[in-house]
């Protein structure tokens, strides 16, 4: 089933169409990797998903547990709480809080309530805050984090950095993860414990995820299927085998003749 429909999405900067007529969809529970060149449009791409910027033209449909919802135009706060979360190319954390901290926030962002509860102290809260602290534990324990639990953010080496900004979009319990090359400054180890880890998330939360990644033996050993995009537009799409052979990828990567 397609969970998001993406039809015609075009942003301008200026004079440069940064992203230029994409239409593509996600469909349950798929990894699907979004690469391309440098300047290609991935990023942009993303934002545009997520709300950060809006699109001059184009429609972004989520089926959503209530019918479909119309995501292109509303804020990133209000596509976050229709289940699209995601990570940055640059690491976002709340480096001066602590591991749980920075868990326990994504957790409750999307609930509202508790209100009164916590300005007043009731019982509940007591109540609600020791579930939601078992709960970001447990969501920690699954990636072997546990024990970092109490230590700041920034005093987590950067591959632990990187794994617990996905921890962390997890925790909104989404429908669909965007993840924005995760594996950039990483080591070789790090990158096999990443490739390890998306493996592991698609196994436990059966959701959905789409990944601009510029290593491509990690694209190639997880992606189940791939967009390429260069120039803005889409030039390719299917699987790893079937894009590694399309001339128009081998052309907009090496240079050479499609
Ligand atoms: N806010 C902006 N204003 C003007 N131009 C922009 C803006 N954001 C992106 N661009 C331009 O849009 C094009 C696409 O950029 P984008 O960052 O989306 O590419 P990318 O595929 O993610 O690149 P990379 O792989 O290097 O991260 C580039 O030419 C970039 O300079």
């Amino acid at each position: 089933m397609t969970l998001l429909d993406v039809k015609g999405l075009t942003k301008s900067f200026g004079g440069l169409t940064a992203v230029s007529d994409v239409s593509l969809h996600l469909d349950d529970n798929e990894l699907v990797a979004l690469i391309g060149p440098n300047g290609a449009g991935k990023t942009t791409l993303f934002n545009l998903l997520t709300g950060v910027i809006v699109p001059t033209e184009g429609t972004v449909t989520l089926q959503a547990d209530s019918g479909l919802e119309v995501l292109n135009k509303k804020k990133p706060y209000t596509i976050a709480q229709a289940g699209l979360a995601r990570t940055f190319q640059n690491i976002r954390l709340f480096k001066g809080l602590s591991v749980e901290d920075n868990v326990l926030i994504a957790m409750t962002s999307k609930n509202k309530e508790g209100f009164f509860e916590s300005i007043f102290r009731l019982p509940s809260f007591y109540k609600k805050e020791d579930e939601l602290h078992q709960q970001v534990l447990d969501l920690l324990k699954i990636f072997d984090m546990q024990d970092d639990a109490d230590k700041l953010a920034k005093n987590l080496p950067y591959g632990a950095q990187r794994r617990l900004e996905i921890v962390r979009a997890l925790a909104t319990k989404p429908k669909i993860l965007f993840l924005d090359e995760p594996a950039a400054g990483m080591n070789p180890e790090e990158t096999a414990d990443l490739t390890r880890l998306i493996r592991q998330i698609q196994e436990e939360f059966h959701i959905t995820i789409l990944l601009i990644e510029h290593d491509m033996s990690l694209v190639m050993n997880v992606a189940e299927r791939i967009y390429v995009l260069e120039y803005g537009q889409l030039i390719a799409e299917g699987t790893p085998e079937e894009v590694q052979k399309d001339p128009k990828v081998i052309k907009a990567y090496l240079g050479g003749e499609a």
